[in-house]
């Protein structure tokens, strides 16, 4: 699919009327199919200025993105991976379409504290996309440009820049529909640094990560530092961005330093140096097909495992589910070439308004997509991803998923089969019963350790530093990262250690298809009842006391822990990194702080909701003594019968 450009101008000029616009009428003819049901619009139109693009105006936006010689004839820049980038930048320049996009005359200050917002962990994110209500934009044209010139500062600093060699970033995107819009104002940043870009265009997380470790000069790696445009399974209005080097992906202070560094790059932009940087960044610019190079090495891990079999998984059908996100290139580019079958795999097309459902493994509803594709089309297996694809779940034929607890498994036992006695490190929310399948089944070791891929990985890396063996660092959200992977944490990467384990139970003449992966979690114990409950902190509430909700948060769960410690009925966990993990009535809970939100989420896992409700009354009277914390997720479950 094409997709548009809207090309940086200043846009000196806002106040342009309908009347301008639709001196560009002769391309109305073109746009009737995709347009059709918009074509009332055309009359009603004042794109305001660039400021607040309504849901449904952004919708008819999106609809044009669909054809682009018809786009191209209204003005629009249009461009396509394949083709690259052509016509002009009309429409930006009268419309302005992304707010505040680039004239420093209008460019609004913001302070450090702005920036800050847009830190997400180890991750920046923000709103991209006007239309939602409450949702202003965050994540401007200017803004972005900024960061990528702030992340090119941080780069050039670590990697202590030989001047007559500039350094190499790649950028690549996932399907959101302001994915070239930021893609192009992230060049612009990093151009205007003095640095090369490489642009990949629609790829995956990982394979970005990929590529400063790959060795290839034909697709000009490895590049010094990769920039992935992506906000994961968030909704369609958000974006953001994930960095990386040869060293993995950066940690909470590396991006604190660089959103500090982009305050003063921003407010101190000028007209000329934005012009600038958008003549560099086309000078520096260089655009490379590099997710063949990273499938073609999934591709090859395959065979490998199977004894260097071109068609391994010859035979075999298994249905992808990339939920309109990047990671459709799997069925054609990774499973056809292995000799699987595809046929019924869904939602491969980009479509960064995910119309069908959240590209989300830990999603019901998107489980249910997958399963019930495995069962219509009685394959063998069936994959789900999540947008960026750093995420992934499996169906077995019989329709069992293997997210969460259950994927945590499967890896464990397939990592434990190769590595005997090796620690798994996983989040804090995993069951008893996993411990219990990894100890006594596996013969490995759980450590289960606190919620966040980048802790998970890092308490990993940490273990194997100080002498403890570990080769695997999973979540039950799906990331999962492999030690025989440079610690990549890769969905894909996951997927290809469950189609080895197809591919060589093949070779070695166990017939059977999916069943192979079945046997691999008997005797995996699983809760009758396993819910999280989201309880959220009202930030405004006079009982903060002016306080953050970190500290409010942190009180909460010192009260709990006070009153866990009184009662014989419960037990605190005895090791524990988060929270406050306890077992009773035959299950656990365990509340703690949200990485991200001002939100204490409290997990639940007992053997029936009689028990589960037993434990959720522990919490909930300890609680309810905090008053700007809504505790109705909890009375809700309590009350359901
Ligand atoms: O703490 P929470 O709000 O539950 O979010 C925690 C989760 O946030 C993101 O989705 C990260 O990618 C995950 O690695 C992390 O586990």
């Amino acid at each position: 699919m094409a997709a548009i450009v809207v090309n940086v101008i200043v846009a000196k000029n806002r106040q342009l009327g309908t009347n301008e616009y639709y001196s560009h009428q002769s391309g109305r003819d073109c746009c009737s199919a995709a347009a059709a049901p918009y074509n009332h619009y055309r009359n009603l139109l004042p794109f305001h200025g660039g400021k607040n693009l309504g849901m449904e105006e952004w919708h008819i936006f999106h609809a044009f993105t669909k054809i682009p010689d018809c786009f191209s004839r209204f003005g629009f820049s249009v461009c396509d991976d394949r083709f690259g980038c052509h016509n002009n930048s009309n429409f930006a320049k009268k419309f302005n379409f992304f707010a505040a996009a680039s004239s420093t005359t209008a460019l609004p200050y913001l302070d450090k504290v702005d920036f800050m917002k847009l830190q997400n962990g180890s991750d920046i994110r923000g709103v991209a996309v006007p239309g939602v209500e409450g949702e202003p934009v965050t994540l401007t044209e200017p803004v972005t440009e900024a960061i990528a010139t702030a992340f090119s500062a941080w780069l050039s600093e670590k990697k202590k820049v030989d001047a007559s060699k500039p350094l190499k970033v790649s950028v690549g995107h996932d399907s959101r529909i302001s994915a070239q819009v930021l893609q192009d104002a992230v060049t612009r940043g990093i151009a205007s640094a003095g640095l090369n870009v490489v642009q990949y265009g629609l790829a995956s997380t990982p394979a970005m990560f990929n590529s400063t470790l790959t060795e290839d000069e034909a697709f000009l790696c490895p590049v010094d530092g990769a920039i992935m445009i992506t906000a994961s399974h968030l909704p369609y209005n958000r974006n953001g961005f994930k960095f990386f080097t040869n060293a993995g992906g950066l940690g909470k202070a590396d991006i604190k330093n660089i959103l500090e560094r982009a305050v003063d790059i921003y407010n101190s932009f000028t007209d000329e140096g934005l012009i600038k940087s958008k003549r560099k960044a086309s000078e520096s610019l260089k655009r490379v097909d590099y997710m063949t190079v990273y499938t073609s090495d999934l591709v090859k891990a395959v065979r490998k495992a199977a004894g260097n079999i071109e068609k391994p998984l010859a035979g075999f059908h298994i249905v992808v589910d990339a939920g309109n996100g990047a990671g459709g290139f799997f069925a054609e580019k990774v499973l056809q070439p292995l000799g699987a079958i595809t046929s019924g795999s869904q939602f491969l097309e980009p479509d960064g308004m995910f119309p069908n459902h959240i590209p989300n493994p830990e999603d019901k509803t998107a489980m249910k997509a997958i399963t019930q594709a495995v069962l219509e089309n009685k394959a063998d297996l069936g994959i789900i991803f999540d947008t960026d694809v750093d995420r992934s779940a499996v169906v077995d034929s019989t329709a069992r998923e293997f997210n969460r607890n259950r994927l945590i498994a499967l890896m464990s036992a397939i990592v434990l089969e190769e590595h005997p006695g090796t620690t798994i490190v996983t989040d804090s929310v995993t069951s008893d019963g996993l411990t219990t399948f990894i100890e006594n089944k596996l013969g490995g070791k759980h450590h289960r350790f606190k919620r966040g891929y980048k802790n998970v990985i890092d308490e990993a890396v940490r273990l194997n530093s100080v002498g403890e063996e570990s080769h695997l660092a999973i979540e039950t959200s799906g990331h999962g990262a492999l030690k025989e992977n440079h610690w990549l944490d890769d969905g894909a990467y996951l997927m290809v250690k469950v189609l080895n384990k197809l591919a060589s139970a093949r070779a070695s003449g166990i017939a059977g298809g999916s069943k192979v992966l079945t046997d691999l979690v008997e005797g995996l114990q699983e809760p009758g009842v396993a819910v999280e409950l989201r309880l959220k902190i009202d930030q405004n509430h006079p009982d903060l006391k002016g306080g953050s909700f970190r500290e409010y948060g942190e009180a909460v769960l010192k009260l709990l822990e006070n009153h866990v410690e009184s009662d014989p009925k419960l037990q605190k966990a005895p090791v524990n990194y988060e929270g406050v993990r306890v077992s009773g009535f035959g299950g656990w809970f365990l509340l703690r702080l949200s990485l991200h939100d001002p939100v204490l989420p409290l997990n639940i896992e007992a053997s029936s909701h009689e028990d589960a409700v037993k434990l959720g009354l522990a919490v909930a009277s300890a609680v309810k003594k905090f008053p700007a914390l809504d505790t109705s997720a909890v009375d809700k479950f309590l009350r359901t019968p």
